[in-house]
């Protein structure tokens, strides 16, 4: 028997299990990365197995391919699947419009790749990443190591002409080494309190040489499913702006997967 979730884990769980219902026989799908889409994965591979759907998978990180593989699931490059049905991913914060902050598990790049070749992106979430305002999360940017000092201070230089609330920009350390995403880039956190127009943060952040991508996902995002470890799941849909809440029953083997080590 598993231990009981945190509420915060249930609720990862709960939206996990939940947007996995959108999963239909045939579909090509992206897998995220990060502590709720490997609830995800887990949730999908059990309605693979349970069902016999066939469906074909482009992961988002090496953990994620990783992880689902161990699990049975049909995981093939991107570019041999051409254009997907539905990516279904988690995300760091998300505003009112379904604009995301996403990397704080730096796998931004592939992340938004594969959510930007697919038909329909679902994001998975708690409650406690829904905000009026993106920016209380460090925005993730993606650099290449050649210069990357040097592009930090063009990245610090453009904060400052925009006149951004914060402009601290670090860079991300795993231990003692600076941290290397699945490229082999760098990831540079940028600490700004509040971005007031996201829109233009991203196109100017994509501008300065050296920037490979940020973390700002913009009109990408259609599907929010936000799992309440209380027992409740709030779906919210950008194409209508509907909101609707779910009451739901979670026992212990509904979660009793290996632990998700993401
Ligand atoms: O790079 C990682 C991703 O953008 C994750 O989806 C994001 O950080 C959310 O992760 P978690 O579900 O672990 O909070």
């Amino acid at each position: 028997m598993s231990a009981e979730l945190s509420p915060a884990e249930k609720g990862k769980f709960i939206s996990a299990r939940r947007a996995v219902d959108y999963v239909q026989d045939g579909m090509k799908l992206g897998l995220g990365t990060g502590s709720t889409a490997a609830w995800m994965v887990k949730c999908l591979a059990r309605r693979v197995q349970q069902e016999g759907l066939q469906i074909s998978c482009a992961a988002t990180s090496t953990r994620t391919a990783e992880l689902a593989k161990s699990l049975g699931l049909d995981v093939r490059a991107l570019d041999d699947l051409g254009w997907l049905d539905l990516t279904i991913d988690g995300a760091d914060e998300f505003d009112p419009e379904l604009s995301l902050i996403k990397g704080g598990g730096a796998a931004l790049l592939q992340e938004k790749i594969v959510a930007s070749a697919s038909d329909q992106m679902i994001v998975i979430t708690d409650p406690a990443k829904e905000v009026a305002s993106l920016g209380a999360f460090p925005l993730p940017v993606e650099v290449i190591p050649f210069g990357a000092m040097t592009t930090k201070a063009l990245i610090e230089q453009m904060l400052t002409e925009m006149d951004v609330a914060g402009r601290e920009v670090t860079l991300r350390m795993a231990g003692d080494k600076a941290l290397r995403t699945d490229e082999n880039n760098l990831i540079l956190d940028l600490h700004l309190q509040k971005i007031g127009n996201a829109r233009e943060l991203s196109l100017m952040l994509n501008q300065i040489p050296g920037v490979v991508e940020n973390g700002l996902f913009i009109d990408i995002c259609d599907i929010v499913v936000i799992g309440d470890g209380a027992g409740k799941v709030t779906v919210k849909d950008i194409s209508d702006g509907s909101s609707h809440t779910e009451a739901v029953t979670v026992t212990a083997a509904d979660y009793s997967f290996a632990d998700p080590k993401q």
